[in-house]
């Protein structure tokens, strides 16, 4: 029904999860372009244009289209549908972002930055700027007041960092801060009196050098591209004629900001095109980066232009699941926790698996205060372990999808990632994937490499010699309660004497040999020879997946590093740096699953963020023993309501505030935010659900929503 509505009108698709909302996007365009194909009157490279919020969504609906128009000439064999598959090659499906920056491009010169701009995400150059306002406040303060750095909340080095992202937080919520006046911060604080001065003098003082350093460098930071995007459109010599779209497509509308949303409405003015889009308020997950549950009336959704289509029928999750999750959902939308309303938002069971009783659907673990944590994690494996055999005993196993083949832990926060992984090192024939976290310089090929490098820039450094023999890169036993007694020279001496004793078993050269070589000749060259002969995926792990795992990674690395190496000639120690820069800021960058077209049994960690628009055979939540109504210990929280700006600095669980921040409706917010992301965690299980319950918890947790089960 959707597919055939009327093309005169904007569409919205407003349904829950698993009904199809990404699948009927996809059906919409192959109907387009079938009926365009007819009639010719379509040029699909410029005339649709898909948008989505990450990379891997738009690599996986060009996919999708693709196998949807390859399905069409399997049926048919009429070859126009060939054709249309290579024409969904230039489609221009992409992220809002990249489409953003070719708009930008378009209209840059009337803004004062070049065709050629380009862009930054990393933060170096602004700290930079922001040390020196800060370091001159600091100073100048405490030469009026001596006891100044006593009324900072927390640490110096605490309070610094929460600062820096003061004004970003502010740009995804679409505001300028470099456009503020005083008014809108409110009146001086008395816990923090000094707050408006280090706005003035510090925040936006830094934003203005910095944005003046990007222009002279002819370039855009990533996260004022919204704010360019409004200008481009809204500028007069903002060039319709370059734009030939009739349909513009929006997944997962219920994320987007309120900045973007101006931008669509102002492109459509000028533009006339039609919008489709779908979204599920009810996982509205990205409030921090300025999603808002207004998302859809700020379009203008309810509006004669508009038509409006909803969608019931799950084709996801086992019915009989489902059945059990709805009362949480019903009991949840009572609560006002999640707009649900059971007429209107039940979902309706599509799917039943045969295969798994009813009583094994949910699985609920529960342990007590006095119980190890440990015990958590052997009930994790155990239950994982169990499942996966279930799974291969399915007698369609080879038909799965790798969805179906897939159990996933699910888990609020990045540094649960990480207790989970060190846990799951020591299991042996478990391998937890943690894909899609942007954890590629948080693995141990990364930090192998870097360890590495850093001893081949610093090759008479004991530190750093110390810390090679011990990664993975060294194969031998290194006896190092040797070292206890040694003099300095000593210890050089006789680290350097087990490197010689290994490279050369290896390499046939000695340290010095090899710290020559990699001086003298092509580094990257040298560093993949001296990878492949000392096997370090071989002392990683025994295990042939956690083996493939770190190849597979360690090739990611050096494709990465050799892009670099276009741009900028790359030496050991600009390998080195950008390495640790890399690990140490955490830097997002996907890593590469080991995948053989999926005939096995995969098991990833991940975020219920990253986890939207996926789903599993199996869910497993094991921590849901976290407060969903108190503000974060530590942090800072911002918000940007009716042109006033409220600002929250938490200190080890006390919380100082602007009078612009409203503690309370926060909190709810904050409540009914974490309910949400509970939505979306339960849904995307296809046939079970595991959660621990910690018994005799208290307050407000996902546990005490789940016994609602
Ligand atoms: N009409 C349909 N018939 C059969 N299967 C369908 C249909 N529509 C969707 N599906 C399947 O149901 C699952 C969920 O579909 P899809 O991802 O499009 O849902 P969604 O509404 O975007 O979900 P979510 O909001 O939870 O991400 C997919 O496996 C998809 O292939």
């Amino acid at each position: 029904m959707i597919e055939h509505a009327p093309i005169d009108k904007n569409i919205v698709v407003k349904a829950g999860a698993g009904t199809g909302k990404t699948f009927s996007m996809i059906s919409r365009i192959s109907f387009i372009c079938h009926q365009a194909s007819n009639a010719n009157i379509l040029d699909v490279k410029n005339e649709i244009a898909m948008l989505t919020f990450t990379t891997e969504a738009a690599t996986n609906m060009k996919s999708r289209l693709k196998q949807a128009f390859m399905n069409y000439f399997v049926l048919t064999r009429n070859k126009k549908y060939l054709n249309m598959i290579s024409g969904i090659e230039n489609m221009r499906i992409s992220t809002i972002h990249s489409f953003s920056n070719l708009v930008i491009k378009d209209t840059s010169l009337s803004l004062g930055i070049g065709v050629d701009f380009s862009t930054v995400s990393g933060s170096y150059n602004k700290q930079k700027i922001f040390d020196q306002y800060f370091n001159e406040y600091l100073k100048k303060k405490n030469e009026e007041e001596p006891i100044f750095f006593g009324s900072i909340p927390g640490s110096i080095y605490d309070f610094r960092k929460l600062l820096l992202q003061f004004a970003d937080m502010l740009y995804n919520k679409g505001y300028d801060i470099k456009d503020a006046t005083e008014d809108v911060f409110g009146k001086p604080i008395v816990e923090m009196p000094y707050m408006k001065e280090i706005i003035q003098e510090v925040i936006i003082e830094t934003e203005k050098t910095y944005s003046d350093f990007l222009s002279e460098n002819n370039s855009v930071n990533l996260s004022e591209y919204m704010l360019y995007l409004n200008k481009c459109v809204n500028d007069e010599s903002f060039n319709k004629n370059l734009y030939q779209y009739k349909y513009i497509f929006i997944d997962e509308f219920q994320d987007v900001d309120d900045s973007q949303i101006e931008a669509f409405l102002a492109m459509q003015r000028k533009l006339n095109f039609k919008f489709f889009i779908v979204g599920d308020l009810k996982q509205s997950i990205y409030r921090f980066r300025g999603a808002t549950m207004d998302a859809f009336n700020k379009m203008g959704c309810d509006g004669n232009e508009w038509q409006e289509y909803t969608l019931n029928i799950n084709y996801r999750t086992d019915m009989r699941l489902l059945g059990k999750f709805s009362k949480l959902f019903n009991y949840m939308g009572e609560k006002k926790l999640i707009p649900y309303n059971e007429k209107k938002d039940k979902l309706i069971g599509a799917i039943s698996n045969q295969l798994i009783s009813v009583n094994e659907l949910i699985e609920e673990y529960t342990y007590s205060k006095e119980e190890e944590i440990d015990i958590i994690y052997k009930m994790l494996f155990e239950k994982i372990k169990q499942r996966k055999v279930e799974i291969e005993l399915n007698p369609n196993f080879t038909k799965l999808s790798v969805s179906e083949k897939t159990v996933a832990i699910l888990v609020r926060t990045n540094y649960q990632i990480s207790k989970i992984l060190r846990q799951a090192k020591n299991q042996d024939d478990v391998f937890v994937e943690s894909d899609s976290n942007g954890d590629l310089y948080r693995i141990q090929p990364s930090i192998d490499l870097c360890k590495l490098t850093a001893a081949l820039s610093n090759p008479r450094n004991p530190i750093y010699l110390f810390d090679l023999l011990l990664s993975n890169n060294i194969n031998i036993k290194f006896p190092v309660e040797k070292l206890i007694n040694m003099e300095e020279n000593e210890k050089l001496d006789y680290l350097i004497k087990c490197l010689n004793e290994f490279y050369q078993s290896v390499l046939n050269m000695c340290w010095n040999e090899l710290v020559f070589e990699v001086q003298s000749k092509p580094v990257l060259m040298v560093l993949r020879k001296i990878y492949e002969a000392s096997k370090p995926w071989k002392t990683y792990s025994s295990d042939e997946t956690k083996q493939q795992y770190y190849r597979t990674n360690y090739d990611l690395i050096f494709e990465d590093l050799s892009k670099e190496g276009k741009y900028s000639y790359l030496t050991l120690e600009s390998i080195n740096e950008s390495l640790h820069i890399l690990i140490n800021t955490g830097s997002e960058k996907t890593s590469r699953s080991v995948t053989d077209d999926g005939d096995y049994v995969r098991i990833v960690c991940t975020t219920v963020h990253k986890s939207k628009g996926l789903e599993y055979d199996t869910v497993i939540m094991p921590f849901t023993t976290d407060s969903i109504d108190k503000m974060r210990r530590n942090g800072l929280d911002i918000t940007y309501v009716g042109g006033k700006v409220g600002y929250c600095f938490s200190v080890n669980g006390e919380a100082i505030t602007n009078e612009y921040f409203y503690t309370n409706d926060e909190i709810k917010e904050i409540e009914m935010e974490e309910s949400r992301i509970l939505y979306v965690a339960l849904t995307r299980a296809i046939n079970k659900f595991v959660w621990f319950n910690k018994i005799d918890s208290s307050g407000n947790t996902w546990g005490k929503l789940l016994e609602e089960i």
